[in-house]
């Protein structure tokens, strides 16, 4: 299939199948497979330097994939680029906002790359705003919003196209708790409401509930997948499980007891 040739969309939101990658002698991700269905909310959980960065970069088409293959409701990333990149939303950990322009400039331009027409776009900004509850902040410079806010009006950016799949890399470091909870909240209402699919990094386990998919990644490998009541109950013995601080603290005593078990196999 060529680029450019519109097919029904087909599969998961994100397949991402036996894929690795390496900086020099460095391996970064040794064969990670993982899949997004549509409408749900993954969690990607993994500690600095677990590979989580790497992969999203693979998967935005960031770096090219040499090894595995990457799909987006079935568009092979290399293969057919423009159709799996349309369905693609994506929030980066480190801030992409220009700090100098409003608001609505930020947005407008994220439109006009994606070839939305200008009364298009300026619809879909008022929409994206409203959701985000940002709406009276449109003309504001960026530089004026709380870390916060500019999280926020970067997921209604990576929204302007109507993508089916939204990444978020570590979404809320550096927030406080009130704005980390925001904008989980706004990310599962997207989920929940509007059927968005959703892959969530993050090294946070209250972002995480009982029902979510998890991919847990440590040291370039997946190393437990499953709803997290599963991973939690596949790895905790049963007085950890009865952890009377719930399944936050369930998960975080699984975690370490998964990733220590694997250091010990490597000594
Ligand atoms: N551009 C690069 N050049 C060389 N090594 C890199 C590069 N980017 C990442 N790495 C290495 O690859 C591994 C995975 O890093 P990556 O940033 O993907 O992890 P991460 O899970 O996103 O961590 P963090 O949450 O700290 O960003 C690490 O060992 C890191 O040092």
């Amino acid at each position: 299939m060529s680029d450019g040739v519109q097919v029904p969309a087909q599969g998961p939101a994100l397949a991402i199948e036996a894929v690795s990658h390496a900086f020099g002698a460095r391996r970064a991700l040794d064969g990670v497979s993982l899949t997004v269905p549509d409408g749900r909310f993954v969690a990607l959980l993994g500690p600095n330097g677990a590979g989580k960065t790497t992969l999203f970069s693979l998967a935005t088409r960031l770096y090219a994939t040499r090894e595995g293959r990457v799909r987006i409701f079935g568009h092979d990333l290399s293969r057919a680029p423009s159709a799996a990149l349309a369905e693609l939303g994506v929030v980066f950990q480190s801030r992409t906002l220009d700090l100098d322009l409003s608001v609505r400039q930020n947005l407008a331009y994220h439109g006009a790359l994606h070839g939305m027409a200008g009364r298009e776009v300026k619809a879909r900004i008022a929409v994206l705003l409203a959701l985000v509850g940002l709406a009276d902040r449109v003309d504001d410079k960026v530089r004026t919003l709380s870390g916060g806010q500019s999280r926020r009006v970067e997921i209604a950016r990576a929204l302007i196209h109507r993508p089916r799949l939204l990444l978020l890399d570590e979404a809320t470091v550096g927030l406080d708790l009130p704005s980390r909870s925001a904008i989980v909240e706004i990310v599962r209402r997207l989920v929940e409401e509007e059927g968005l699919a959703v892959l969530w990094a993050t090294h946070i386990f209250d972002e995480v509930r009982a029902d979510d998919l998890i991919y847990v990644l440590d040291k370039g490998r997946i190393i437990a997948h499953g709803t997290a009541r599963e991973v939690t109950g596949a790895h905790l013995r049963p007085a950890e499980e009865r952890a009377p601080d719930g399944p936050t603290a369930a998960l975080e005593a699984a975690f370490r007891a998964m990733t220590a078990a694997r250091s010990e196999d490597a000594a």
